[in-house]
């Protein structure tokens, strides 16, 4: 069932724009083509939950009388399809979109050029493959080093709602190119809407609440793989996350201050838990930028690896880990975030309201005008 949050942004994301609509619905038909050509057998689970989607999207609402306990297959068929309740069909046609596209991207091998940026269908700047128990998100941007445009925080809500529940038993987060991810892409302060100022601040604020919501409420083991630099949210993320590999070359930077802004992620409680209030302090208030063994040496990594042998190393650990009994897993998990789930997600709140009076803040305008005319680099 998609949460309520979720579903609210999701109606909200539909009524963003006509545009979006009517690629949404060629997004569709193309996902439909691209089943057909599909050389793996996808598994009767995965094909269920497609078909289910797929008269959801062009139907609506199951209309059809339940068939007989004998007739296993179209009980079955029925009975995946009239799950999707209420589900709008919008919302079904993009699931779809998003299913067929993991799928596709697991069976090919080569993905474009390295350090361009590529678009993939279904997502317009992640890569999601799913192989061996593990679905990797990929951030894929790198010539702006991964920096997190508005589609892209859309994009990985998404991308995590559909890991949540597909086969996988864990989920990995990391970037294309040499940067983890710079941050929130600063040109998103610059698409004013009309009702101005205030408007954005809004629309800022349930973007996040959800964006921040999807990782605290992530069932699975969530990891993240920090192929190299992080900077803002991708820092204060990362406490939510279960494992956090990182390569030598990865630092961590939270310069809130510098940008006029504050805390997010759930750092404000995450990070003086992990630390302790005075380390904490000095990376949340002061930007202090660490490196991977500082990180490490704090708790917020659990483990460095050589940059040479990072991907290798990570991945054969994570194969391993994938075999492990995934519902073990994934109650092991949440026994550990159930305890604060509630006081993350008042932390999360707390954290957007404090950033919605910053947003509004000269210090912060300045400060994102700085950069994006090129006076000032972190
Ligand atoms: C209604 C929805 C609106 C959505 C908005 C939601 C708002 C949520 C806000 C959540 C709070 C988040 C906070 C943060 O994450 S704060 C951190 C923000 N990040 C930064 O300030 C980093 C800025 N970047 C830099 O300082 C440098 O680029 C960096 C040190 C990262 C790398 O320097 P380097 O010299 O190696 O490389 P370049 O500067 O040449 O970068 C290459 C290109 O990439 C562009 N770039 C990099 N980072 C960003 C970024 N964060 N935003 C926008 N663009 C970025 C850079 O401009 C270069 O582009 P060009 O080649 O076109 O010049």
């Amino acid at each position: 069932m998609l949460s309520r949050e979720v579903s609210s942004f999701l109606v909200q994301q539909m009524h963003m724009s006509q545009t979006a609509m009517r690629a949404s619905h060629k997004d569709f038909e193309t996902a439909v083509n691209q089943m057909k050509l599909l050389k793996k057998d996808p598994g009767n689970e995965m094909k269920l939950k497609l078909y289910a989607l797929y008269k959801q999207a062009t139907e609506g609402p199951c209309n059809m009388p339940k068939p007989g306990v004998l007739d296993l297959i179209s009980k079955a068929k029925w009975d995946s399809w009239n799950a999707l309740g209420s589900l709008p069909k919008e919302t079904a046609r993009q699931n779809y979109v998003e299913l067929v596209s993991s799928l596709s991207s697991s069976e090919s091998s080569s993905q474009g050029k390295p350090g361009a940026d590529s678009k993939q269908p279904g997502y317009e700047t992640l890569v999601v493959t799913s192989e061996d128990g593990i679905t990797k998100i990929m951030l894929n941007r790198p010539t702006k080093k991964n920096a997190i445009t508005t589609q892209m925080y859309q994009d990985i809500v998404l991308a995590l709602e559909a890991a949540g529940k597909d086969d996988s038993t864990i989920t990995v987060l990391t970037g294309n190119g040499d940067y983890y991810c710079s941050g929130n892409d600063l040109n998103n302060f610059t698409d004013i809407p009309p009702g101005g100022i205030e408007e954005q601040a809004k629309n800022n604020a349930i973007l996040l609440r959800n964006f921040v919501g999807c990782f605290i409420d992530f069932p699975k083991p969530l990891v993240a793989a920090v192929n190299g630099p992080a900077v803002g949210i991708s820092v204060t993320l990362l406490g939510l996350f279960d494992i956090v590999y990182a390569s030598d070359r990865a630092t961590f930077h939270t310069p809130f201050t510098h940008l006029g802004q504050s805390p997010e992620g759930c750092s404000s409680y995450t990070f003086p838990k992990i630390m302790g209030p005075a380390k904490a302090a000095e990376m949340l208030i002061f930007g202090k930028k660490l490196t991977a063994r500082e990180a490490c040496a704090q708790g917020l990594v659990t483990e460095v690896f050589p940059d040479s042998t990072f991907q290798k190393e990570v991945w054969t650990r994570l194969k391993a880990y994938s075999k492990l009994p995934p519902n073990a897993m994934r109650t092991s998990k949440q026994l550990i975030r159930n305890v604060e789930r509630e006081k993350l997600h008042a932390t999360n709140s707390e954290e957007i309201s404090a950033l919605q009076g910053r947003w509004r803040s000269e210090e912060c305008t300045n400060a994102v005008m700085n950069f994006l005319s090129r006076k000032v680099k972190l």
